[in-house]
């Protein structure tokens, strides 16, 4: 008799500034994998795009180099049984049903363009109706806007609207489409989790709403909008047309937060994570049915894995900017010479030395939805000193974090007793003591923290047989934990968040 034949699943992960391309096993572990960055296009103060097809291009780069150092390792193509997509939120892309092509650049989750039109939506009848129906407060976030704007703007979108062959997608639809060969074959879907961001999905039915569609003035006959299919389908998603996985299946997608909190297996009510990546997220399993936030926070599509199981529901918390402004202290004034030497630098100080900084570059998303508040630096003396800088940079993420834990509590009625965390930002030692002090409760910080893309792969291996039920994950991802416990009192944590709070109040009202 032959061995049995150890079996993969890849995941593509699609975020904000980089795409990967991951090979699991069925223990859970990465054993190959490949990552790119790309091209961050910001046109004019406030707007934030991306080239579609660089993107496409970028990620079939990343499944042919992670796929060739598998091969290297002497594993076998064949034994990756099926592939997970996951990606950023809300980017939306246009593209022309009958060409294939994008009609303008993807506008990303961050992009504030809409920051005028979204003022004007927010007087309009029934505004104060649509987060009970989509779970999303109005505001420049969800893909709705970009939408909107594009059709006021731009004459080829316009256009294809008139002539009824007018595609619109977020990230993963456009990906499916693309890596099933475009027009060849057509398939046009998304799954609950990333339709839950547009504003368009009804959060009870999973299913578009007429109601929320015309609230929006679009016509719907004029507007292809993907079929919205559980995040975990062994046929929905098609398969590869191209890159040396050609032929194998994708069978798996969510969107990168509900990724996240797949991969840190928050399958139950009562588990939460916050992933410190180019924003911050915190989601909060609320179980099978949608809780609605009367405190600032969204409610979300944690995952809908289809067969017996229920869809399952998530809070959010929502962090727009968070690695990003260590990227900005890099990028834009280099601080230092990459987002790892944060801490370092961070650690030349004892303290803030007083200064704290609103980092809202895009305005505040949860819990405080100010939307014409801009990046505000407080406290400066002449003692203030880079280190002090970017230690209240890191601070910023850690108190906005401590907002939404705050609200988190007052919708559910249950107060977190540990938090698990992931993304790049969590690669900070310094941040995560600073996180378990402000919210005086452990940080636990898996050492594989790929668990975004371990989530798509889950979401895949499920729908082929990887893994017959979420019981036989228990296992994975388990080692190597490391807690960061409260180093401070209660107190003293409080204080510091008075003092958050009341830079908050004082940076409104900058971008009227
Ligand atoms: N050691 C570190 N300390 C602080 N921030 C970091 C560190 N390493 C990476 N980052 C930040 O994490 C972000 C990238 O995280 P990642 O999870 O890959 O994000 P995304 O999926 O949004 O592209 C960057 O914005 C970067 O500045
Ligand atoms: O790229 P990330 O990891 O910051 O995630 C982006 C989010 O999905 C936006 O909602």
């Amino acid at each position: 008799m032959g061995s049995v034949q150890e079996v993969f699943v890849g995941s593509i992960d699609q975020g904000t500034t980089s795409s990967r391309f991951l090979i699991f096993n069925k223990q859970g572990e990465p054993v190959a994998s490949h990552q790119l960055e790309f091209k961050q296009i910001y046109p004019q103060p406030g707007w934030h795009e991306h080239d579609p097809l660089e993107i496409v291009a970028g990620v079939e780069e990343c499944i042919d180099g992670a796929v060739k150092q598998f091969e290297n390792q002497g594993h076998n193509i064949n034994s990756i049984k099926a592939v997970g997509i996951t990606n950023q939120r809300e980017t939306t892309v246009v593209w022309d049903k009958e060409t294939g092509e994008p009609l303008y650049n993807a506008i990303v989750w961050t992009d504030t363009r809409t920051q005028g039109l979204v003022r004007k939506l927010k007087q309009r009848l029934g505004a104060d109706k649509l987060t009970d129906i989509c779970g999303l407060p109005l505001s420049t976030y969800p893909s709705v806007g970009k939408l909107l704007w594009l059709l006021e703007n731009e004459p080829k979108v316009k256009a294809a609207y008139e002539k009824g062959t007018l595609a619109f997608g977020t990230i993963d639809a456009w990906l499916v489409f693309k890596l099933n060969g475009g027009l060849k074959r057509n398939i046009f879907v998304s799954d609950p989790s990333n339709a839950s961001r547009t504003m368009f999905m009804n959060i009870k039915t999973l299913k578009y709403d007429e109601s929320l569609i015309d609230f929006f003035r679009i016509d719907r006959t004029k507007v292809h909008f993907p079929k919205i299919v559980h995040s975990s389908d062994p046929s929905a998603y098609g398969s590869l047309a191209s890159t040396v996985l050609k032929g194998v299946p994708i069978t798996g997608c969510l969107g990168d937060q509900s990724a996240a909190l797949v991969g840190q297996k928050g399958f139950t009510p009562g588990l939460g994570k916050n992933t410190y990546g180019t924003g911050s997220f915190i989601l909060y399993n609320v179980g099978e049915k949608p809780v609605i936030s009367t405190h600032g926070l969204l409610t979300t599509v944690a995952f809908d894995f289809g067969g017996n199981s229920k869809p399952m529901y998530a809070l959010e918390g929502s962090i727009a900017v968070a690695g990003s402004s260590v990227k900005f202290l890099v990028d834009n004034f280099g601080f230092i010479e990459n987002s790892s030497k944060i801490s370092q630098l961070a650690e030349t100080v004892d303290d803030n030395g007083g200064v704290t900084f609103v980092t809202a570059f895009s305005g505040l998303f949860a819990p405080y939805w100010i939307d014409d508040a801009r990046g505000t630096i407080f406290g400066i003396t002449a003692f203030t000193n880079r280190g002090h800088i970017a230690r209240a940079t890191l601070e910023a993420t850690c108190f906005q974090t401590k907002a939404i834990l705050v609200a988190m509590e007052k919708d559910s009625g249950h107060k977190l007793t540990e938090l698990a965390v992931d993304g790049g930002m969590c690669n900070s030692d310094l941040t995560m003591q600073t996180q378990s002090d402000l919210i005086s409760i452990p940080v636990k910080r898996p050492a594989m923290r790929e668990t975004t893309a371990l989530g798509a792969a889950i979401a895949a291996g499920l729908a082929v047989g990887v893994w017959d039920s979420i019981d036989e994950l228990k296992a994975v991802n388990t080692e190597g934990v490391t807690t960061f416990k409260p180093a401070i009192s209660k107190e003293e944590s409080a204080s510091r968040f008075a003092r958050w709070e009341k830079a908050v109040e004082m940076s409104k009202g900058w971008a009227n």
